[in-house]
């Protein structure tokens, strides 16, 4: 009962709505008895025959405005409750996507994206099932149940109804432990489709991996495997599935033949009437739903009350990336001096990088370049707000990044990864992305400048085409002209190119360069890159090593070093003549 408790802000919040839900369960149960009574009551006036033309049209049009009655009462509580539950879902759902878009990146890196999925997915479900079924289970048991029972009593017998309801119980036992072993089964299934989902996904998209190294045979004994696991899981659900009903018939039996037979006795001996005996008979069925409920209760409030606790542990979660009070709510301009003394991402042991100092003027541009997983990206991490525990400072425009707001920061940057992100949409709308009311001649001016106009005009459907995983695919070099294109629409201040050329041939490398070099004449730019020549223009260029700096300089004073910029460039202009 726990969760009633944790979710009685929302009932509290909603009482009113809630108050119409139960008014409209007690009318249902009130109405509810008089079918019985009254078919109880035209056997007995039938037995007896009493019963006239006049007095049957009453009884009948008695029947039907019970049924007109509880029509609308069901409709109250059904859009009053199933109504609340689903506006509490969307609530919870609301609130945990935006706090999951405020987290960090560590986060990210501490939960799967499976279990976050599952969080905001299966957990809120059953959040919102005790919402919707829980309140309505338990008011059921309570008011269907309750009501029907003192109907029995008042109206026929009451040993009648002590008797008659002893096995009854046994619904309620049969609906909680068969129910918590369906919910279990039920759940094992889900995971085992899920795996298959998976596994089936990751087949298909690695069918050329899965052909080149002949491993089709492996794969298709594993993914039989799965199938096989799959059908057993499931034939486990439905064993218990086809328990429910015979289990119900046999209990509901057992209650049939003792209201006979003790019920048939009270008859005989003229304690109550036939019809009463079979007005008891249709109050004994409308048992079996509360009962029922009751069991299913149970569960449903446990489920509710586990997934809650997850739910508000994940929102308690707080992001390293903090807000001071007086945050700064204006757009940074001008110098980035980079000061860190040491920044070790959280958990690891060694720090990634070390004494990292550098200033970029405004309008100009630094090179960052280094062999695999010497720090560049890192540096990068750290100007995009990643991660806040470092030493040292960054400062843009004279003041530390940390003091200003996030919102006002990050629309000053133009960040465009090696590995780009395409939404299931539309070329234009992927474009204008960070701008959606971008006009249609700046997109295309966008994509102009990142190379990729022609290759848009040659596509079936222009800047209609649809990308991402429901579109076309593009090609590594059309996804990151198209990253460019995006960035490029917002004119950040400074633009920071990670690796983001590294699909695009050098000489279409170059022209974009050229191109983002005349456009961006006082802005700031930052190009970290495998590849020598996409640096060499740069003001200044880092040159990186176990998370320090090893050499820095223009090109030329690099060159003139004759250190591991020199030797690399050599080898990659070597390169280049040799794929001439
Ligand atoms: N989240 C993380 N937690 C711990 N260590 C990390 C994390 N991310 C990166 N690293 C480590 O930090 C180091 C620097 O990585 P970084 O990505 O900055 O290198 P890079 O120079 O950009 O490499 P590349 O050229 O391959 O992109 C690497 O040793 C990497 O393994």
């Amino acid at each position: 009962m726990s969760i009633f408790i944790k979710l009685s802000w929302y009932f509290k919040q909603e009482w009113r709505i809630y108050a119409i839900g139960v008014l409209g369960l007690v009318l249902t149960a009130i109405f509810g008895i008089f079918p019985p009574w009254i078919i109880g009551h035209l056997v007995d006036l039938i037995r007896d025959e009493k019963l006239t033309a006049d007095y049957l049209f009453l009884l009948l049009g008695g029947l039907v405005a019970v049924a007109i009655i509880q029509y609308i009462a069901r409709y109250m509580w059904r859009n009053a409750i199933w109504g609340e539950a689903a506006k509490l879902e969307s609530l919870l759902r609301h609130r945990i996507f935006w706090h999951y878009m405020q987290m960090d990146t560590a986060f990210f890196q501490r939960y799967r994206t499976g279990d976050l999925m599952a969080h905001a997915t299966n957990d809120l479900s059953a959040i919102q099932r005790v919402a919707g079924g829980g309140i309505l289970q338990f008011a059921d048991s309570l008011i269907t149940g309750g009501t029907t029972l003192i109907a029995m009593m008042l109206v026929v017998d009451w040993r009648l109804t002590l008797i008659a309801i002893l096995p009854l119980p046994l619904l309620a036992v049969m609906a909680r432990t068969l129910g918590n072993k369906m919910h279990i089964a039920f759940k094992k299934s889900q995971a085992a489709f899920s795996r298959l989902n998976n596994k089936a996904q990751e087949s298909i998209s690695g069918v050329k991996v899965i052909k080149s190294f002949g491993q089709e045979a492996a794969d298709i004994q594993d993914f039989n495997q799965q199938i096989d696991d799959t059908i057993t899981i499931n034939q486990h659900v439905n064993k218990l599935d086809a328990l429910f009903d015979p289990i119900t018939t046999m209990i509901m039996a057992i209650s049939y033949v003792v209201t006979i037979i003790y019920g048939g006795h009270l008859v005989n001996t003229s304690v109550i009437t036939l019809g009463a005996l079979v007005s008891f008979v249709s109050y004994l069925s409308m048992l079996v739903w509360p009962m029922f409920a009751l069991g299913m209760l149970f569960n449903t409030l446990e489920r509710g009350n586990a997934s809650y606790d997850r739910i508000e542990a994940i929102m308690a979660e707080k992001s390293s990336i903090i807000e001071p009070e007086d945050a700064v709510n204006k757009t940074p301009v001008g110098n980035v001096d980079y000061q860190v003394a040491s920044f070790t991402f959280p958990g690891a042991t060694a720090p990634a990088l070390t004494n990292i100092n550098f200033n970029i003027a405004a309008g100009k541009t630094l090179g960052l370049v280094g062999s695999v997983g010497s720090g560049k990206s890192t540096i990068i991490r750290l100007l995009l707000r990643e991660f806040d525990n470092y030493q040292g400072a960054i400062t843009f425009n004279t003041l530390d990044i940390c003091q200003y707001q996030l919102d006002a920061y990050m629309p000053a940057i133009g960040y465009v990864p090696q590995e780009t992100y395409l939404f299931s949409d539309t070329v234009r709308e992927n474009i204008r992305f960070a701008r959606p009311n971008a006009t249609q001649a700046e997109v295309e001016e966008a994509a102009y400048k990142s190379d990729l106009a022609e290759q848009v005009d040659n596509m079936p459907e222009g800047y209609d085409t649809p990308v991402g995983e429901e579109g076309i695919s593009l090609s590594g070099g059309q996804r990151q002209r198209l990253a460019i294109a995006r960035a490029l629409l917002i004119d950040p201040e400074l633009l920071i190119l990670d690796d983001a050329l590294s699909a695009v041939d050098a000489e279409t490398e170059t022209a974009i360069l050229q191109t983002l070099r005349q456009e961006r004449q006082n802005k700031t730019t930052i190009i970290a890159s495998h590849r020598l020549s996409s640096v060499m223009d740069a003001d200044e260029i880092l040159v990186m090593q176990d998370g320090q700096i090893i050499e820095r300089g223009t090109h030329d004073s690099l060159i003139s070093q004759n250190g591991w910029y020199a030797k690399t460039f050599a080898l990659q202009a070597l390169a280049v003549e040799g794929e001439v």
